[in-house]
């Protein structure tokens, strides 16, 4: 018996008893009816205990669809897929995966901790008042939750949430992603559909677990940040040498959270002005990228000297009045700018947004830019580690050993190579594969690189060298 049944069942209860009730106020007086009254209500709860609450597919005046319908459409799609007998399939808006759900008059049960519900999906038909031939319908889809009055705080606050939640969480999942760039004040945006996943990024597996751990607590701490008072962001600073991974971790992780990437590039931005205007029309769950920060703009330092100009021209309110009009004119991005914007009001509008900075050099950073608070964690992406190369053998190669490994790993313990020339050794050369070519191929690159190493090292010792000799004869010049 579904139900549905079961309700009917008890409704033709309700409506006998509802009857009988009628011809007792017609025959007894108030008190024994009030009396009855309540008992009658008693033995309705009793034999009814459950609350059913409907949720609209349009609502308001002008009849939108409703955010709600729809989260639970997406939430109880995997419950259908799995329960109803009859599906509705459909391609999602920009989305390629199909989206199944019930079709009408479909009921599947759902579970939250340990409480059973029941989700029904309905259809109601009224016809519109109309002289034509043809007389319009109109079907209001909806769907109705049902469960024991028992568990009413809970479902109504808590279960409900969670339903709203998982559905939107689900949805974005779902949703093609984007990745936008900007052209001057502009953004305009292109399907993201970078490869690069954490699984198959080559660095220590327990800093790649911390890093991971870290991006999914941020993601559901909604409520710790709103808790403290706090706008939800995170800041990452991800700094290394050219080729260890700087930009694929970002790829990865916009893969991992399933947000929209926004790559800002700030020399292309005029002003603060519009800096700010790019910044407002980012959308919650984003990645906002700057790379290469110490070369975007003349942001390293230029705070700080700026401050000690404006101090002097406080001074004279003539000067101040001509210094605002050539800024107006000629501003550029600037460093205080840019810290206001994301220490600002615009990164408190709605929904989570993580700040990636990437650079070659973080000791070149103004240490305002990165100060923590503003850069929460500080991730070092650095040459490739016999860790690292096994990740990338692995990928590559589909090689989990190999007798070459031993020397490889003494090899990578001396001589630096970072992980992107080791993936070009890695390349699969043949068809098929002969992995002992990679691999031999690698230590020939690693050869390379000491050897580059070396004559890098001897070099900057000739230049010190001849250095020391320029500044004793200049010494003993002066001297004599
Ligand atoms: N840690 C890594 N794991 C897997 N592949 C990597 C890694 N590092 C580099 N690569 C490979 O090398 C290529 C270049 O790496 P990437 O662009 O991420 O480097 P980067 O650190 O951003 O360099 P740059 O400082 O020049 O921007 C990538 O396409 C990727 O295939
Ligand atoms: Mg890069």
């Amino acid at each position: 018996m579904t139900m549905n049944d079961m309700f009917g069942q008890l409704g033709s209860i309700i409506a006998g008893v509802m009857f009988t009730w009628a011809m007792f106020q017609q025959f007894f007086p108030h008190q024994l009816r009030s009396h009855i009254e309540k008992q009658s209500q008693r033995f309705v709860n009793l034999v009814y205990p459950y609350i059913q609450i409907t949720f609209n597919e349009f609502t308001g005046e002008r009849l939108m669809r409703s955010e709600a319908y729809s989260a639970i459409e997406t939430y109880l799609s995997s419950n259908s897929s799995m329960q109803a007998k009859r599906l509705k399939a459909d391609i999602v808006k920009n989305s390629q995966s199909l989206a199944l759900s019930m079709d009408d008059h479909e009921e599947v049960a759902d579970e939250f901790e340990g409480i059973k519900l029941w989700w029904a999906s309905g259809k109601s038909i009224s016809k519109a008042q109309s002289f034509s031939l043809y007389p319009i319908t109109d079907e209001k889809r909806y769907y109705k939750l049902t469960f024991h009055k028992r568990h009413r705080e809970l479902i109504i606050g808590p279960y409900l949430n969670y339903v709203l939640k998982e559905g939107k969480a689900i949805k974005v999942k779902n949703r093609q992603r984007k990745l936008y760039t900007n052209n001057g004040s502009h953004w305009s945006h292109v399907v993201f559909e970078h490869p690069a996943t954490f699984q198959t990024l080559a660095m220590d597996p327990e800093k790649k677990k911390e890093i991971i751990d870290d991006l999914i607590t941020f993601s559901k701490a909604e409520n710790f940040y709103a808790r403290i008072g706090r706008a939800w962001k995170r800041g990452y600073l991800l700094y290394g040498p050219p080729g260890t991974g700087k930009s694929t971790m970002i790829a990865a992780m916009a893969n991992l959270l399933g947000y929209d990437l926004y790559d800002l590039e700030l020399t292309a931005v005029k002003d603060n002005t519009e800096l700010r205007k790019l910044l407002i029309e980012t959308s919650s769950k984003s990645i906002i990228v700057i790379e290469d920060i110490d070369c975007s703009a003349d942001l390293t330092g230029q705070r700080k000297k700026k401050k000690e100009k404006d101090e002097e021209e406080e001074k004279d309110p003539v000067q101040q009045l001509a210094k605002e009009e050539t800024d107006t004119k000629t501003s550029k991005v600037t460093l205080s700018g840019l810290l206001n914007f994301i220490d600002g009001l615009w990164s408190a509008c709605g929904g989570e947004r993580l700040i990636v900075f990437t650079t070659n050099y973080a000791d070149k950073l103004d240490p305002a830019l990165i100060r923590r608070g503003r850069m929460d964690k500080h991730i070092e992406l650095s040459y490739c580690s016999f860790e690292a190369f096994k990740v990338l053998a692995k990928n590559y190669l589909h090689l989990e050993s190999h007798h070459l490994f031993a020397k490889i790993h003494g090899l990578l313990e001396e001589i630096n190579i970072t992980p992107a020339d080791v993936a070009e050794s890695l390349m699969p050369k043949t068809d098929p594969v002969d992995a002992e070519t990679c691999l031999d191929s690698l230590m020939k690159a690693l050869e390379i690189a000491e050897v580059e190493a070396k004559l890098k090292t001897d070099e900057e010792a000739r230049k010190k060298e001849s250095l020391g000799k320029q500044v004793k004869e200049k010494v003993e010049e002066n001297t004599n």
